[in-house]
């Protein structure tokens, strides 16, 4: 699969702080691109940067093939649609008249406006004045706004942000049938692991500045592999019989934490600790979740 954005070592300072540190991102074209960090973790520094919005002080930014610079960036946002913050309108217009500056702008025909209205469902409220749009209709208004003209990619930071579970499951919606109804890339961040993970194909997780995650989602699914939990009467022995046969195990809240074994080696063990009097009290499967992962490779909790 082609790269429809690349980048390579890519730095943001601020002062003497790193707000984003040698990034090298790949996004396939034509998929759901996730963008998940922390707060303040530099997703909207990259973006604005990738948009050609705000000025890396290191490292190259590649969209469509082309290197993001002076010289290339109108040509690039030509084909990008972009959602960066909250969208801003005239409240006094109508959302068709505001849809009607931005596709003059963009000198497109009228009919443009009706096809991104209709897809974001906002056909009905079109002559209503945006101002009187709930904060759904906005971020709808605003995603039909990036969406005229077609672009090849979308750039959305944090689309669903401040809306009620409603209104996230709208945008929610209408993002993921992106690529597959118009053939449109779309690079969506959040704060949000549960949001990514009900969106996104491929996955990039960013913390304080650092990319340290990045493949296709379904890998790090493959990472919450099942442990067995095991709570004895005497887990320092416990742990002993385990070392003894070389398992490796974990001590947590009273619990010893080994690799999944198949049935017969977890009653071999059994059997040892029953000889060695050790009483068995409890015994858990138990599966990483996609928090637990993002915790270890964040060091930061994330919201589900
Ligand atoms: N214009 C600026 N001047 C100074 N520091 C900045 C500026 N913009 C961002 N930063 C800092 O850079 C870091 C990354 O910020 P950024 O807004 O990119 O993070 P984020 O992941 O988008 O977080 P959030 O979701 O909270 O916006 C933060 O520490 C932030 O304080």
């Amino acid at each position: 699969m082609a790269n429809i954005i690349t980048t390579s070592g890519l730095c943001k300072q601020y002062g003497a702080a790193m707000g984003v540190k040698d990034l090298d991102l790949s996004v396939p074209e034509g998929v759901i691109y996730g963008f998940l960090g922390p707060n303040g973790a530099g997703k909207s520094t990259t973006m604005k940067m990738i948009l050609g919005l705000a000025k890396p002080t290191r490292g190259t930014i590649i969209v469509f093939d082309k290197e993001v610079n002076r010289r290339n960036r109108l040509a690039i946002l030509k084909e990008t649609g972009s959602l960066i913050e909250a969208p801003s309108f005239y409240a006094h217009l109508t959302g068709k008249e505001n849809l009607k500056i931005i596709s003059t702008l963009k000198e497109l025909p009228d009919s443009e406006i009706d096809r991104v209205l209709k897809f974001v469902r906002l056909e009905d409220q079109k002559n209503k004045k945006a101002g009187q749009y709930s904060l759904g209709m906005k971020q709808r208004l605003g995603l039909a706004g990036a969406l005229l003209g077609n672009p090849r990619l979308l750039i959305l930071d944090e689309p669903t942000n401040g809306l009620d579970p409603a209104g996230i499951q709208e945008i929610r919606e209408l993002i993921c049938s992106l690529p597959k109804s118009f053939g449109i890339t779309v690079m969506v961040s959040s704060h949000l692991l549960s949001e990514i993970d009900q969106m996104a194909g491929h996955i990039g997780v960013i913390s304080r500045g650092e990319l340290v995650f990045q493949d296709r989602l379904s890998a790090l699914h493959d990472r919450s592999e099942s442990r067995i939990a095991i709570r004895t009467l005497d887990n320092i022995a416990a742990g002993s019989v385990l070392s003894s046969q070389g398992i490796a195990y974990q001590e947590q809240e009273g619990y010893l934490l080994i690799p999944k074994l198949n049935d017969n080696q977890l009653a071999g063990y059994f059997i040892r600790f029953l000889k060695e009097d050790i009483g068995v009290v409890r015994i858990e499967e138990r599966k990483k979740t996609l928090e637990d992962i993002f915790l270890e490779l964040t060091g930061m909790a994330v919201k589900l």
